[in-house]
C-alpha cells in the first residue's frame, strides 16, 4: 500500500501531508492489516483490563475511571501469575492516542480476579453498573472493548467447518485456516425514534427498566429492512401509530445486551391520529408528555424518585444514552416552532 511506503520512508512529509485524524485512522488500519506492526505496538501501547467482560475500574467519588496499564505492569503482573507474556496478544486493538500510542483491552478471565483487583487497586465491575458514571471517552471506548472481547469470545470456531478460528493480532477479524473464510465482529443494527404529535412526545417503558424511567421506541432491524421501514414496523408494532414523515438524527455504539447500533431518528405522526394502542408484550406502558413534563423530567436525577403516592416521577435516560440526546433536540425544536 502506498501511503505505508510513504510512512515509512518519509514520516515528516507525511506528517505535513495529514491532520492527527487522518494519520491516526491510517495507523490504526495499518495495526489492524499488519500482525507485525500491531505486535510492536503492543509492545508500547497500554492496556484496557476486563474479567469475564467486566471492565477494570477505579471509582474516585460517585465517579467510575478505566485505569490504562503499560505494557511493563502487565508482563510484571503476569509474571506474578506465572503466565507466559505472550497472553497480551490475546487483546484486541480498541483505538490510539494522538501520540500514536495503541490502547488495546484484554480479557483475564482465566485469571485469580481477587488477585488481580489488590495488586492493581480497583475492581473489575460490571459494565452496565458503571457504564453512566464513567468518566469521557471511557464509555464508548469500554464499550466497544466489551462488544470486541465478547465476539471473540463466542465465535472460536467456524460455523461451516466446526474448525477452530484465529484472530488476528489486533482482533479485527478472525479466520478458518481450513477453507479461509473470514469472520468480521458483528453488531445488530437498532432503530430508536422519538415520535411526537406537533406538540407532545410518546415515551415508552418496559417491565426490565428501572421504576418510573421512561425513553423513546426502540426496535432491531429485520433482515432486508431499510431504517425507515423499520421505523414505521417499530412504531405500528409497539404503539399502534402510523408515521407519516422520519428523519435521522445520530447514531450510537450500544453495548447491551450484546452489540448494537442504535440508529436514531425523530417521526411524526399525524396531531388527529395519536390514539395509543400499547403492545403489552413488549411495552409495559406508553404515553404522550408535554414540553412541560419533558422540560421538569430533564431537570431530574436520572434515577427512580418515589412519590408520596407510591408511584414513581417520571425520569429518563443519561445523558451517555442517545435516548436523551433525541429528547433534547425535540425540546430545542420545541423552543424554535411557532406554537
Ligand atoms: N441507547 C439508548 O438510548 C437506548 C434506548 C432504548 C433502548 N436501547 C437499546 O435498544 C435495544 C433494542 O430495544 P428493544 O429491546 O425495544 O428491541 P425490540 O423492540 O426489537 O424487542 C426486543 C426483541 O427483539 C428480538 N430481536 C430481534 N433481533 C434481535 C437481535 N439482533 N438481538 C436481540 N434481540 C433481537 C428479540 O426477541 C428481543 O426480545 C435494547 O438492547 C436496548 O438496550 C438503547
Ligand atoms: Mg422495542
Amino acid at each position: 500500500m502506498i501511503y505505508q511506503s510513504v510512512y515509512r520512508r518519509a514520516p515528516f512529509l507525511w506528517c505535513r501531508l495529514h491532520s492527527t485524524y487522518v494519520r491516526k485512522m491510517r495507523y490504526l488500519f495499518e495495526l489492524k492489516e499488519d500482525d507485525g506492526i500491531c505486535r510492536q505496538a503492543q509492545n508500547s501501547g497500554t492496556f484496557y483490563l476486563f474479567h469475564n467482560l467486566s471492565p477494570f475500574l477505579k471509582k474516585v467519588g460517585s465517579r467510575y475511571l478505566a485505569p490504562q496499564i503499560s505494557v511493563a505492569e502487565m508482563k510484571s503482573m503476569l509474571g506474578k501469575f506465572k503466565q507466559n507474556e505472550q497472553m497480551i496478544e490475546d487483546s484486541v486493538l480498541i483505538g490510539c492516542s494522538d501520540e500514536f500510542m495503541a490502547y488495546f483491552a484484554l480479557d483475564l478471565g482465566s485469571l485469580e480476579k481477587s488477585v488481580i483487583e489488590s495488586e492493581l487497586k480497583g475492581s473489575f465491575t460490571e459494565l452496565r453498573k458503571a457504564f453512566f458514571q464513567l468518566d469521557g471517552k471511557d464509555a464508548p471506548l469500554l464499550s466497544s472493548a466489551q462488544a470486541l472481547l465478547r465476539w471473540h469470545d463466542t465465535h472460536q470456531y467456524c460455523s461451516k467447518t466446526g474448525q477452530p478460528t484465529q484472530k488476528n493480532l489486533a482482533g479485527s477479524k478472525r479466520i478458518c485456516h481450513t477453507n479461509g473464510i473470514i469472520y468480521y465482529p458483528q453488531m445488530s443494527p437498532v432503530v430508536i425514534t422519538l415520535v411526537s404529535d406537533g406538540s407532545r412526545c410518546l415515551l415508552a417503558r418496559q417491565v426490565s427498566f428501572p421504576k418510573g424511567m421512561y425513553s423513546a421506541l426502540a426496535g432491531f432491524c429485520d433482515v432486508g429492512e431499510t431504517l425507515e421501514e423499520t421505523v414505521r414496523r417499530e412504531v405500528a408494532e409497539e404503539v399502534g401509530l402510523e408515521v407519516e414523515s422520519l428523519w435521522y438524527s445520530a447514531s450510537q455504539h450500544w453495548p447491551f445486551p450484546n452489540s448494537s447500533l442504535m440508529i436514531a431518528c425523530h417521526a411524526m405522526v399525524q396531531p388527529q391520529q395519536t390514539k395509543i394502542s400499547v403492545n403489552k408484550l413488549e411495552l409495559e406502558a406508553a404515553g404522550w408528555f408535554s414540553l412541560e413534563e419533558i422540560m421538569e423530567a430533564l431537570g431530574r436525577e436520572p434515577k427512580p424518585l418515589k412519590q408520596e403516592d407510591g408511584s414513581f416521577s417520571l425520569w429518563l435516560p443519561p445523558k451517555w444514552a442517545i435516548a436523551h440526546q433525541l429528547i433534547q433536540e425535540w425540546v430545542k425544536l420545541q423552543a424554535s416552532t411557532p406554537a
